[in-house]
């Protein structure tokens, strides 16, 4: 069973909250260690449990772990890196998408991998599809086992021309993490440019990787022999930033984010004043809030970077439910993740989503039977409903929701938020929230 969240609705959010390494990097550069020959330092880690999922992992496979209690600074050294049991890995994947970005790292580390059926938020079908292309050009062999996919390199990993399909991010992060110790050169063409990509290109060139990112999408590696540790600040959370600025404007609070970075988050910073939201940016954070007026209807499609993020649109259309008028989200990187408007629609938002695609931005989902665009009309009252949280950004859109609506709500599953926020509760009262917490046995 897991932890039930009763939630007295009402009160605007108000305070400081901080966000710390990115959920999005920092299990990442973790398995990025792997490739090492020394120690790594990896800080501004936050307590979540992805960062969990992958610590377990890496221990399994012999890397050891230090943290500092203070800072929370990881030290990974990865010199006995060793084969896990099989049973041993499926006990610990847990909810995670990370373990597939192990292969390469294993391979090069100790010549075999065996990566389990992946968790992640079912947001859509989620295929690995690229993933196990890309890693057969580089000239793995792939062998479907119970529980998961058995990986080996008879020949080691050799250099390749590969073509994305889609800019996905993880199977860009599978080839750099492939590629760099990879013999001879890798072409990327396709290749997602998120900043939490380019922050793990920047960790693998303080290894002594050789990366280029050049226009069109193109990233260049030139394979080398060996790496070495890094010491690197993981990039702060710009997908938690945008969710504790949507939970400001949904319940007409005021909340600065220390920590968030304008650099990464200027198409959401746009988004949020087109809405009609408040921002102060600062060096040291961004202040979000409600201004006291309407809000403004808008239309919004999801892309890749430098698009409006996925994980962005969840909680923003939360907000969405309280702008006069008629607002559009037309979400073209996942086909299913508009689960969640029906609990929303049970605490009184008016929220219908189509087929169709209401948008312009190029995408896969239309004529096929996928409810991708949602049509939101506002400003509506929202008032208190039970629900289970259906996945991360989702369950972060009913707390929201929760939270300014009139009247009680009762949440259960909400231990799947901590996947991806860092001390959710603690940062909710430190805001003011009215809720009460009972932890369900583990
Ligand atoms: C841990 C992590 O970093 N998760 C992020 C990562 O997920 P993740 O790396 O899983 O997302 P991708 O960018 O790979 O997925 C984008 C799209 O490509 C499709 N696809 C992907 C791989 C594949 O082999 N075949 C395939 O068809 C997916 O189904 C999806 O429709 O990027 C997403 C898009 O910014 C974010 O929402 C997630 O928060
Ligand atoms: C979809 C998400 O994450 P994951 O890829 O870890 O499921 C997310 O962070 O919103």
């Amino acid at each position: 069973m897991s932890s039930v969240l009763t939630i007295r609705g009402g009160v605007p959010l108000s305070g400081r909250v901080a966000v710390r390494g990115a959920k999005n990097l920092v299990p990442k550069a973790m398995v990025a260690s792997l490739l090492g020959d020394e120690p790594s330092v990896l800080r501004n880690v936050p307590e979540i449990k992805d960062v969990e999922v992958v610590r377990n992992l890496l221990r399994l496979h012999g890397v050891e772990i230090s943290q500092d209690p203070a800072t929370g600074d990881l030290t990974l050294d990865p010199s006995n890196a060793r084969t896990a049991h099989v049973a041993d890995i499926d006990a610990h994947a847990g909810d995670s998408r990370i373990p597939i970005l192990f292969c390469g790292p294993l391979i090069h580390a100790i010549g075999e991998a065996f990566i389990p059926d992946l968790g992640g938020c079912r947001i859509g079908d989620r295929p690995i599809d690229y993933h196990l292309g890309v890693l057969r050009q580089f000239g793995a062999v792939v062998d479907k086992r119970p529980g998961g996919i058995s990986i080996s390199a008879p020949k080691g990993l050799k250099g390749a021309k590969i073509s994305l399909p889609y800019p996905s991010v993880g199977a860009t992060e599978q080839v750099l993490l492939s590629a760099t110790k990879a013999e001879g050169i890798t072409e990327l063409t396709g290749a997602a440019t998120e900043p939490e990509i380019v922050d793990l290109i920047a960790v693998l060139q303080k290894m002594g990787a050789l990366i280029s990112i050049q226009s069109d999408r193109t990233i260049r590696i030139e394979g080398v022999r060996s790496l070495g540790g890094f010491t690197h600040t993981a990039l702060p959370d710009r997908n938690e930033a945008a969710s504790w600025a949507s939970a400001a404007l949904v319940t007409k609070g005021d909340i600065f984010v220390e920590g968030a970075l304008q650099r990464d988050m200027m198409t959401f910073l746009n988004t949020f004043r087109k809405l009609g939201g408040g921002l102060e940016i600062r060096d040291d954070g961004i202040r979000f809030y409600h201004r006291g007026g309407k809000l403004s209807p808008l239309v919004v499609e999801t892309d890749v970077h430098p698009g409006f993020m996925t994980d962005w649109q969840q909680p923003l259309l939360v907000a969405l439910t309280q702008a006069d008028g008629v607002s559009i989200v037309h979400e073209t990187v996942y086909e299913n993740r508009f689960g969640f408007t029906e609990a929303l629609r049970r605490m009184g938002a008016t929220i219908q989503v189509h087929r169709e695609c209401l948008g312009s931005v190029p995408c896969r989902f239309g004529q096929r039977n996928f409810l991708h665009s949602a049509v939101i009309s506002g400003p509506v009252s929202l008032h208190g409903a039970d629900f289970n949280v259906p996945d991360l950004r989702g369950g972060f859109s009913h707390l929201i929701a929760a939270f300014a609506a009139q009247g009680t709500s009762r949440a259960t599953g909400v231990d799947v938020i901590k996947r991806g926020y860092e001390h959710f509760t603690d940062k909710l009262e430190s805001l003011g929230a009215d809720f009460d917490l009972s932890e369900g046995a583990a």
